[in-house]
């Protein structure tokens, strides 16, 4: 424990006040009351390690400790970041950084997105780096999407997306706007970890934005920027016009409003009903019981309430940083069709497709293009590529991998023209290399537009897709543990299932046929045993093929405690019923949970439904 004891902690302890004990008042009292109650495991998890970069950049409970969210933590990353990038870039001086933030914050500890972003920025103003600050909250793809456009060398966003409303998080993009991934992401922690004393009062001074002219504002600029290269999505501007359907967007309390209902209105259409309770920003997510529109129908009740009584066809769902979007269709009979990712992704992979072949008939020119998927997510987009002949690759979950291969792709000359995550995160075309819900939502409302001219609903249209492709039926659930031992043991066991270093042979009394590792490199269906995706030794991923066809996975959360579970059947075109696949695929989904989690004997907390 000694070893992280770091520097500040060395000087709070000395007896003469420094400013960053002065400053760290607030956080300095909550330890203080640990260590008088005595509550050793709540102080080593908050004080003996550091927060790292998970699925998406630092993500934490705001609060006083070293492993969470707070003004101290944000300056250390900032100057870790400052530091790395002086090094990397000799012309970082010119290029600088841009910031942005989402709408969070919690009145005990006094930390919001805004406030940290604005400390973010003195630090980099300390060092005489220009910064781009967004001056009101933005989706987060505004920040990927200004690094490339004002050439920054990065990007900075403080946000915790839909975790709960305790979190913040601190994303970083590099300067071709993918997030960073390794080397970068340990780089920049080592750099973190040199130099933990805040370099100056400056580093503190909320204000110093206000007053340093190396600080411009590119909202208006982005912003506009962003929507009118929006309607390079727009393949069909005069029938959105046209079109009878009604859409309600909610924002789920967080900063997308505004900017959805500017893509609609660019797309063509009247701008979609806002869900009044949610569209503004609400630190607190008052009307969800959780911020993650992820959740689906027990999460949307307030917009298909309004749907309902508006009588609109549709409703969308950005979620707070609006980077992920979920979709619901009113159904024929009665009720609602909430959308998977998986299922959005197989709608919005054929509509792009679609309207790229239309611009694009020569078949030569398929040859360069590719579309993306996380390995946890649907393989229907593999489906599709067999057939059309365009290409297809998976990556490591989490988007900062599928934006940096968009970037390794558009360096040979290929062009992305649709990516996705099963967590509903989609990416229709590059402008940016980052999910966004706010342009998926504009393109959503245009295809379900052109479907409603032939008659067709989002539903009809994916059991098309199915019946060309083949079924894809799939689930995703998760189960939380904030007990990272207890991770650790479930892990261990089911590498050494079946004695010492042996997995599992069957699941569900079905025969598992080969398991991938990605946590340690091992691949059984690999002629060298070695998996093909990149180790990922900091986080749980393990990947059963059974013999019935079915493909399941288990994987730690980056983003928040818990462990989540993949399972997907896939038919080929025209074979099986979609019902006998769903029973199968169920009772696989069950074995794997209680045979290898072992959700009762571990004290894991099932999903509410
Ligand atoms: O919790 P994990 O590691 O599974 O990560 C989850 O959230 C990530 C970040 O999403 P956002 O940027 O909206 O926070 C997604 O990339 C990932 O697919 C999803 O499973
Ligand atoms: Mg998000």
């Amino acid at each position: 424990e000694k070893k992280h004891t770091h520097t500040c902690c060395v000087s709070m302890c000395s007896g003469n006040m420094t400013l960053t004990q002065m400053k760290m008042e607030s956080t300095l009292k909550p330890v203080d009351s640990l260590v008088a109650a005595g509550r050793h495991d709540e102080l080593r998890s908050r004080l003996c390690s550091r927060m790292s970069f998970g699925t998406a950049g630092l993500r934490a409970p705001m609060g006083a400790g070293f492993n969470r969210i707070n003004d101290l933590t944000v300056i250390q990353s900032t100057q870790g970041l400052c530091s790395y990038l002086f090094r990397y870039f000799t012309d970082f001086s010119s290029r600088g950084v841009v910031i942005g933030f989402d709408t969070r914050g919690q009145e005990e500890s006094g930390c919001s997105s805004e406030r940290l972003a604005k400390l973010s920025a003195a630090v980099m103003l300390s060092r005489d780096v220009p910064v781009h600050l967004l001056s009101t909250f933005v989706p987060t793809p505004y920040v990927p999407y200004a690094v490339k456009k004002l050439g920054a060398a990065a990007g900075v966003m403080i946000t915790a997306s839909h975790n709960p409303k305790e979190d913040n998080g601190y994303k970083v993009y590099w300067c071709n706007g993918a997030q960073i991934a390794s080397p970068h992401d340990k780089e920049i922690l080592r750099c973190i970890e040199e130099q933990l004393e805040p370099w100056s009062a400056s580093c503190w001074d909320e204000e110093l934005v206000q007053r340093c002219s190396l600080r411009t504002d590119p909202l208006s600029h982005i912003n506009s920027c962003y929507m009118d290269e929006l309607t390079s999505l727009c393949f069909h501007r005069e029938l959105n016009r046209r079109c009878p359907l009604k859409f309600v967007h909610s924002s789920f309390h967080g900063v997308g409003h505004v900017f959805v209902q500017q893509a609609f209105q660019n797309f063509g259409f009247p701008p979609p009903i806002p869900v009044p309770e949610q569209k503004d920003p609400d630190p607190n997510f008052s009307t969800v019981r959780c911020p993650n529109p992820e959740e689906g129908e027990s999460v949307l009740e307030l917009s298909l309430l309004l749907a309902q009584r508006e009588d609109a066809g549709i409703v969308m769902a950005t979620d707070p940083d609006a980077d992920r979007l979920a979709v619901a269709e009113k159904s024929e009979g009665c009720g609602w069709k909430v959308f998977s990712g998986n299922e959005l992704a197989a709608l919005l992979g054929w509509w792009m497709f679609f309207n790229w072949k239309e611009a694009h008939p020569d078949p030569a020119d398929t040859r360069s293009v590719y579309m993306l998927a996380t390995t946890v997510s649907s393989k229907i987009l593999q489906a599709f590529a067999r057939i059309e002949g365009f290409n297809f690759e998976e990556t490591l979950p989490g988007f900062k991998w599928i934006g940096n291969r968009m970037h390794e792709l558009a360096k040979t000359g290929n062009s992305v023209i649709f990516a996705f995550e099963e967590s509903i995160g989609f990416l229709c075309g590059s402008m940016v290399p980052e999910k966004d819900g706010v342009s998926s939502a504009a393109v959503v409302a245009e295809m379900a537009a052109y479907l409603h001219s032939k008659n067709l609903s989002l539903n009809q249209q994916l059991h098309n897709i199915y019946q060309t492709y083949g079924f894809h039926i799939s689930k995703t659930s998760y189960v939380v543990c904030k007990d990272p031992p207890t991770i650790q043991r479930i892990f261990t066991r089911i590498r050494n299932f079946d004695g010492e270093g042996s997995y599992p042979k069957t699941c569900g009394g079905i025969r598992i046929v080969h398991v991938r590792d990605v946590t340690t490199g091992y691949d059984s269906s690999q002629p060298d045993l070695r998996s093909v995706l990149p180790v990922s030794r900091s986080s749980q991923m393990i990947t059963f093929t059974l013999q019935n066809g079915v493909v399941a996975t288990l994987r730690t959360s980056g983003t928040e405690p818990k462990i989540k579970y993949y399972t997907e059947f896939c038919a080929a075109p025209g074979e099986s019923e979609a019902s006998s696949l769903e029973a199968e695929l169920q009772k696989v989904t069950f074995a794997l949970v209680d045979e290898f989690l072992e959700p009762e004997r571990n004290n894991l907390i099932r999903r509410s439904v």
